[in-house]
C-alpha cells in the first residue's frame, strides 16, 4: 500500500437517497419536475418547502418508487430492515389513512403483517412503538374514536413499526391545530433521534421546516425546480427554547426570503 501526501481525508458516507438530473413527466403531459438533484445524508432530516403543484409529492413517489421518472438517475443506499421484503421505506401522508374497522394495534401491525408476522409474534414490537408515540392506552381503540393528533401518531408508528432507514413525509401535520403540530413535531424530533433514521419531510410552513430540519431544499414554480438549499443553524436537541431563539428567526427570515425569490415571477 503506497502512502498518500496532503491532508488526510474523512471518508463521506454515500448519501442515503441521491436524485440526479430527475425529470418527470405525468402520461397526462404535465411536467411536474425538470432536472431536480438532491442528496441527502443518512441521519440527515431535510425538508422540501415550495408551492402548491411544484412538484414536492412527486419527488416523494419517485423515491418510494411509486414512480418512474422520465429523466435522471435514482440511488437509494439504505441499510435492510429486519423482516423480509424490500419494505424499507416508510411513507406517511396528510391522511393518516388507517383501516376505520381496526383498532389501533391491527393498524400498526399492518406491515409486519404483510411481512408474514403474525399478531402474537409481532406484538413486543407493536407495543413498543406505540408507547414510543404515546398510544399505549389507545391501542383497542378505532380510528373514529381518535383526535386527529392521535390518527397521526397512528400513521407515524405504522410505517416506523418496521424500523425503516428512511421515512418520507408528506406534509403530515398539515391538518393539525398549532398546538397539537408543535407537539408533534416534537415527538418526531425525539423518534428521528432515537432511531436513527434519515427523514425527507415536505411541508408549507417554512417554520416547521427550519424548526426541523438539518436542511431545506426550496422549490420554485413549477414546472418543479430545487431553486435553493439551505443549512439550519441550531443545536440539537431542538425544544421550545429554540422556537424563540435568534437562531431560529434568523433561519426562517431566510427560509422565507428563498422561498419569495424562487416563486417569483413563475416557473
Ligand atoms: N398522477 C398525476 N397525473 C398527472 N399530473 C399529476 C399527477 N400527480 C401530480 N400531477 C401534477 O404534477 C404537478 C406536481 O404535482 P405534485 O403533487 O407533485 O405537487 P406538490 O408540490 O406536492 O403540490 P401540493 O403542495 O399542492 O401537494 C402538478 O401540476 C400536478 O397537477
Amino acid at each position: 500500500m503506497s502512502a498518500t501526501a496532503g491532508p488526510i481525508r474523512e471518508e463521506m458516507p454515500a448519501p442515503a437517497v441521491c436524485l440526479q438530473n430527475v425529470s418527470m413527466t405525468y402520461p397526462s403531459g404535465q411536467q411536474a419536475l425538470r432536472d431536480v438533484s438532491l442528496t441527502v445524508a443518512p441521519g440527515e432530516f431535510v425538508s422540501i418547502i415550495g408551492p402548491s403543484g411544484c412538484g414536492k409529492t412527486t419527488i416523494l413517489r419517485i423515491i418510494a418508487g411509486l414512480v418512474r421518472p422520465t429523466a435522471g438517475g435514482v440511488f437509494l443506499d439504505l441499510p435492510q430492515g429486519p423482516g423480509a421484503g424490500s419494505g424499507n421505506i416508510g411513507f406517511v401522508f396528510q391522511e393518516p389513512t388507517l383501516m376505520p374497522w381496526a383498532d389501533v394495534f391491527s393498524n400498526v401491525w399492518l406491515p409486519l403483517r404483510l411481512r408474514g408476522l403474525s399478531k402474537a409474534a409481532a406484538r413486543p414490537e407493536i407495543e413498543a412503538m406505540l408507547e414510543r408515540v404515546g398510544l399505549t392506552d389507545a391501542a383497542g381503540a378505532f380510528p373514529g374514536e381518535l383526535s386527529g393528533g392521535m390518527k397521526m401518531r397512528v400513521s407515524i408508528a405504522r410505517a416506523l413499526v418496521t424500523a425503516p432507514p428512511l421515512l418520507l413525509m408528506d406534509e403530515p401535520f398539515a391538518a393539525l391545530d398549532e398546538i397539537t403540530r408543535f407537539r408533534l413535531n416534537d415527538d418526531l424530533l425525539s423518534l428521528w433521534s432515537d432511531l436513527g433514521c434519515t427523514i425527507l419531510f415536505v411541508t408549507h410552513s417554512v417554520y416547521e421546516s427550519v424548526y426541523l430540519s438539518d436542511r431545506i431544499a426550496v422549490m420554485g414554480n413549477g414546472p418543479g425546480q430545487i431553486r435553493e438549499e439551505m443549512t439550519v443553524a441550531g443545536k440539537r436537541p431542538r425544544n421550545g427554547d429554540f422556537r424563540v431563539s435568534g437562531d431560529y428567526l434568523a433561519a426562517c427570515a431566510t427560509a422565507s426570503r428563498l422561498l419569495r425569490a424562487a416563486t417569483a415571477g413563475g416557473g
